[in-house]
């Protein structure tokens, strides 16, 4: 059993959230500040009678949320929207002390975002049943039937957004929901419970369940009763849940991690390039599609190092709670002490460090934004990703060779080229990531697919790509013209 969860005075429940109501449970785990090292409360962690319930009340909803179809489902979700937005500080302050994500950014970015998440597919799958194909022979409905029991894994760089991102299309489209937020940072779907049930989304139609992967999580996408799991997290993980995805032939969305290109041509404004290179210490690193393996052309590197170093000194280093932080913590002792590993093991293999390379003094959970060089292409700090605010740098001499460098690792998640327009675009073009921004970064519209190749993930989801997701997909054919039946055709 645990106790309410006060952040700054805002009530946070610690239970599950299972057909309608709070379930407590026998079984705790701690959730603490990566500031500070405070204990924020004891969580609800989920058994298999708690998963098993959460499966069992979607499941039992699920009929009655799909039949109200899109426009009915409607005014539900812009109300659950609403209730996010009523939340506002409330999530902007459990998510930056639960997971060190700065205050800022939680107001102004991530709640927009998660409200938005919910909105813009509620209404966009009012235009779903629409689509037809008209051919000289018949007219083909293209329906998007909901699939069923939806359950969605989340990690805990961007637990909120994520939630959503996933929630959103899977509910528009007439799913039902079980979520499993990370135990690194379960707040924010806590309180996403308490919007949804505000909301008065019909019992069972969103449910949580909190705790640890290996349980509570591998309970849940083994549950032969799931349509679909949407997973956000590492390759590792991704592996595990894909391999019991399969023992029941449930379709898995997979987005995971990277170790994207920063390519900085000869031609780009170095001044913008290094503006937005510090940027890939967002969250201190711990962002799935940072830019976070530096190509510069030989031609301006030494410049592009001055001025990068330049923004990078002027990084404020702190508290995520303070308007002026820029870098906040690592979220857990465990991914410091990865961090730490990838950087002890740069040094020893011959990396120069342009900047940083050692821990922080704000904290125990802090790192210094660092820079690497000199390193080969097959260098553990150049092909694995980090997840801190640990970047790398190589140069080259021709487009020809920024592409192949590119493209040599076992990712494929994004990428960034700055650049001359033309140019840019031509190199940007032969880079091998699920979507890559020119002269810029983190322009995201819900239309877009988002999502990777290779190692970096399954499927894309994103606009028409989460519906194809979260549907099944059905046409249904009527002849233009009397049918005959015959043997003698098709
Ligand atoms: N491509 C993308 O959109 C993003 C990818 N990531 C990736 O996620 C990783 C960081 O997140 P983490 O939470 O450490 O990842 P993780 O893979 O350890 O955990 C992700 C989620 O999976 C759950 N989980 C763990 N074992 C499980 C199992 N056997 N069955 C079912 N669920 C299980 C965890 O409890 C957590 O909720 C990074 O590698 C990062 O690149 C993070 C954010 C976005
Ligand atoms: O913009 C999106 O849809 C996804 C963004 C994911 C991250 O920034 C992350 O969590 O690393």
């Amino acid at each position: 059993m645990a106790d309410t969860i006060h952040i700054d005075g805002h009530p946070i429940s610690p239970d599950h959230y299972i057909n309608g109501r709070r379930v407590t449970s026998t079984e705790t785990f701690e959730t603490f500040c990566p500031v500070d090292q405070k204990v924020l409360g004891k969580i609800s962690a989920g058994l298999d009678e708690h998963v098993d319930a959460a499966v069992g009340a979607a499941q039992a909803a699920f009929p009655g949320w799909a039949a109200l179809g899109a426009a009915g489902r409607l005014p539900y979700l812009e109300r659950f929207a609403e209730e996010i937005g009523k939340r506002e500080e409330a999530l902007a302050l459990a998510e930056a002390n639960d997971a060190g994500v700065l205050l800022s950014r939680m107001r102004h970015g991530i709640v927009p975002r998660a409200m938005l998440n919910i909105t813009w597919f509620a209404k966009e799958a009012l235009t779903l049943q629409d689509r037809v194909i008209e051919t000289a022979q018949a007219i083909h409905q293209v329906r998007h039937d909901p699939a069923g029991i939806c359950a969605i894994i989340t990690p805990w760089n961007s637990p909120l957004m994520l939630a959503t991102w996933k929630a959103g299309p899977a509910l528009a489209s007439g799913n039902t929901v079980v979520i499993k937020p990370p135990e690194w940072a379960p707040l924010t779907t806590s309180l996403l419970a308490d919007a949804a049930d505000a909301a008065g989304l019909p019992p069972g139609v969103f449910n949580v369940v909190q705790g640890m992967g290996a349980t509570t999580g591998a309970r849940l996408v083994s549950d032969p009763r799931l349509a679909r799991i949407s997973f956000t997290g590492s390759v590792p993980t991704a592996k595990l849940v894909a391999s019991a995805a399969a023992a029941n032939l449930v379709p898995c969305s997979l987005e995971l991690g990277g170790k994207s290109p920063f390519i900085v041509l000869a031609d780009a404004d170095l001044d913008a390039a290094a503006a937005t290179g510090a940027l890939m210490y967002r969250n201190a690193g711990q962002v799935c599609l940072a830019g976070t393996r530096f190509l510069v052309h030989e031609s301006i590197r030494d410049a592009f190092v001055e001025k990068m170093r330049a923004v990078v000194a002027n990084l404020v280093v702190g508290d995520p709670r303070d308007p002026a932080t820029e870098v906040g913590p690592i979220i857990h002792p465990r991914q410091v002490e990865r961090v730490a590993g990838f950087v002890e093991r740069a040094k020893a293999a011959g990396a120069t460090t342009l900047w940083g390379g050692e821990r922080h003094d704000f904290g125990p959970q802090y790192f210094q934004p660092t820079m690497f060089c000199d390193v080969s292409n097959d260098a553990e700090i150049v092909q694995q990703e980090v997840f801190g605010p640990v970047l790398v740098m190589q140069s080259f001499a021709s487009d020809e060779e920024a592409i192949a460098l590119a493209n040599s690792t076992v990712y494929g998640l994004g990428g960034i080229c700055y650049g001359e327009q033309d140019h840019a675009q031509a190199v940007a073009d032969q880079v091998r990531t699920g979507f890559i921004w020119i002269n810029s970064f983190t322009i995201r519209d819900l239309a877009a697919p988002f999502g990777g190749r290779g190692q970096s993930g399954v499927g894309r989801e994103g606009g028409e790509w989460s519906f194809d997701f979260f549907c099944d997909v059905k046409d249904v054919i009527t002849p233009k013209h009397p049918f005959k039946a015959s043997f003698a055709h098709r």
